[in-house]
This record gives structure tokens, C-alpha cells and sequence, in this order.
């Protein structure tokens, strides 16, 4: 089976540019050694220590030669992963001699110059919920105009960020669809239902992680009315001790109530994840078999930012995958 998660053409849809920076990234880019070996130790950690390993990321990718490096290597490590189609999201930040503009230019620059065989690249752009509205007002704007001039690459703004701090302003949302952009959302990665509802009105076009719905009924009872599909982190959600473990992991209702999900890695390299590790996990909590596997990876493309002619070129390149690689398949 883990040759099988291997080689399954699979889906990314929910994965972090900095989160997702290597160990051999890390030390490319001059990281110190002991920064690195934080990484080596992750194991259960809770939220707070992860949001803690995030900083060595940022600071190996405070300038624009360094962030175009850790771009193209993480596009490259997701490929070598068969990943065929890969959203991958950043929050624009600024550094010294490094302004937010050169930050989204250097990340755009980096994608459009390294296209490895097999992988479809889009970008996402985060806001971070720890700022506050005037400067996520101006970070969206920002977006906004990048996006008019790179509209088949940028699809999308997401809300992330440490869930204890900050606020999702619905607002601020509402003109990022008026503008023609998809939202995904991070919700309900820690208990706060007054903030879910909010953000479950707003009807984003996918939520991440997702974990603490389904123990209020009636959020439950309206996200199931709504069934927007969530971004399952397993790995992630398990290293910072929001699932208890694998097997008790949200992800189980969805399954078992058939509701829309996809796997992802959020962060491989704090993680220590692959998106084919994600596909394993889940066979051995779930007993999946291949055509199930195979499913949940093609149904992604659906809840994709993709436009409709991409979705249809990955469905048939899947659908061609599934005839020559499984068995039995109906
Ligand atoms: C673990 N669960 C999570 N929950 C919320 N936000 C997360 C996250 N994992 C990552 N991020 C967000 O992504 C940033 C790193 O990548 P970028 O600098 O944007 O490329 C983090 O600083 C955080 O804001
Ligand atoms: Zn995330």
C-alpha cells in the first residue's frame, strides 16, 4: 500500500509555503543546525510549539533569493511526491528590503519559472488573523491587484494564523469574492463556536481542518446543510493535539456521513508529512481500500480553485491512471 499512496496521482489543496520548507530546504537556505534539529523532535507538541517552529521558516525566507529557493524546492519535493495538481498557499509578509509586493512577485516569479513534468501549481494568498483589519484591508487589496494581472494563477485568499488570536472579518471576505476570488478558510481548528457560525454563514467555498464542528448539533446540523468540503489535515491535527489520534479523527463523520473532504499536508516539513503518508494514515484508520483511495483523490478536483477546462484534464488523466492501476475497478 504505500507504494500505491505513492504512486497515486493525488491532490494538494491545503499546504503552507513556509510550513512546508524541508529540513534539506531549511539547511540550503543557511539555517543553523540546531534551528533544524527543533524540526527532527516534532512529535506531539500542541498548536503553540508549532506556531513557534514557523519562525525558523520565516527567517530562512526573509529575502527574495531565499524565498524563491524554498518556492521552487517545495514545488519540486511535491512533485517528486506525485502531487499533479498543488495549491499552494503564503501569507505576503515584509522584511527588511523586502517589501509585501516583492514578497507575492518573488513567490509568483518562482512558480511561473520552474514548471517540473506532471504538477499544475496555483497560488493561494493568507491572511494572517493576527492582524488587524486595516492591515488585512490592505493586504487584500494588495492581492486583489495581483490577481487582476495573474488571474489564472492566483485563485484564491485564505484566512490562517495562530486560531486563539486574531479575528475572521466577514467583510473583508465579502470583497475578495466580489473580486473573483475563492475563499478558503481556517475554522473551527480549535473550539470556538461563535466564530464557526460566523464564518459557516459566510459560506467560504472550503474550510480548513474543520475539527470541532461536529460537537456542536447545531453547527453540525448546518454545516451539513451547507457541505462545503474540508481540508483534512490528519498529521497536523494529531502533532498538535486537536485528534486524539488517527483513528479518532474527525475526518471518520465525514467519511461515515459522506460529506466533502480532500487530505492534505497543511505543513510537510514541520509535519514531517507527505501527502502520500496523509493517503496511508487514513487506509489504516479507515481500512480504504485502493478504489477508495483513488476516489478521495479524484473527487478533490472538484473542490479544487482549478478552472473547468484543468479540472477536466485532471479528471481524464486520473480516470487513465485508475484503469491501468487498479483492479476490480467499477
Ligand atoms: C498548524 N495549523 C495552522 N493553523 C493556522 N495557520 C497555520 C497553520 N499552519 C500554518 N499556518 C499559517 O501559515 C504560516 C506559515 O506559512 P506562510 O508563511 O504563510 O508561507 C504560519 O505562520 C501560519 O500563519
Ligand atoms: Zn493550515
Amino acid at each position: 500500500m504505500d507504494l500505491f499512496c505513492h504512486k497515486l496521482p493525488k491532490i494538494e489543496l491545503h499546504a503552507h509555503l513556509n510550513g512546508s520548507l524541508s529540513k534539506l530546504t531549511l539547511k540550503q537556505l543557511g539555517c543553523l543546525e540546531n534551528s533544524i534539529s527543533q524540526y527532527q523532535s516534532v512529535k506531539a507538541i500542541g498548536l503553540k510549539d508549532a506556531f513557534a517552529l514557523f519562525k525558523v521558516a520565516h527567517e530562512a525566507t526573509s529575502n527574495t533569493k531565499n524565498l524563491y529557493i524554498a518556492t521552487q524546492n517545495v514545488i519540486e519535493e511535491f512533485a517528486k511526491d506525485n502531487v499533479v495538481y498543488l495549491e499552494l498557499r503564503t501569507t505576503p509578509r515584509s522584511e527588511e528590503g523586502m517589501s509585501e509586493d516583492d514578497y507575492i512577485e518573488t513567490v509568483i516569479k518562482a512558480i511561473r519559472e520552474n514548471r517540473f513534468d506532471g504538477i499544475l501549481v496555483k497560488l493561494i494568498l493568507s491572511l494572517d488573523r493576527r492582524r488587524s483589519r486595516e492591515e488585512q484591508t490592505e493586504t487584500l487589496d494588495r492581492i486583489i491587484r495581483f490577481k487582476n494581472s495573474f488571474p489564472d494563477l492566483i485563485r484564491g485568499v485564505d484566512l490562517s494564523g495562530d486560531p486563539a488570536k486574531g479575528d475572521f472579518f466577514r467583510d473583508i471576505f465579502e470583497k475578495a469574492r466580489e473580486n473573483g476570488l475563492k475563499t478558503a478558510i481556517h475554522c473551527a481548528e480549535i473550539q470556538n463556536d461563535a466564530e464557526v457560525k460566523n464564518i459557516l454563514e459566510f459560506k467560504p467555498d472550503r474550510l480548513g481542518h474543520g475539527t470541532f464542528i461536529h460537537t456542536n448539533p447545531e453547527l453540525w446540523a448546518l454545516y451539513k446543510q451547507l457541505n462545503i468540503p474540508v481540508e483534512c489535515c490528519l498529521t497536523s491535527n494529531v502533532i498538535c493535539l486537536t485528534a486524539n489520534s488517527y483513528a479518532e479523527h474527525h475526518v471518520q463523520e465525514w467519511i461515515k456521513e459522506k460529506l466533502p473532504f480532500c487530505l492534505a499536508t497543511d505543513d510537510k516539513g514541520v509535519f514531517n508529512t507527505s501527502l502520500s503518508e496523509e493517503f496511508l494514515h487514513i487506509h489504516k484508520a479507515s481500512k480504504l481500500n485502493e478504489l477508495e483511495l483513488w476516489t478521495i483523490s479524484y473527487k478533490s478536483i472538484e473542490y479544487s480553485f482549478a478552472s473547468a477546462e484543468e479540472k477536466n484534464f485532471l479528471r481524464f488523466s486520473l480516470e487513465k491512471w485508475k484503469i491501468k492501476n487498479i483492479k476490480d475497478n467499477e
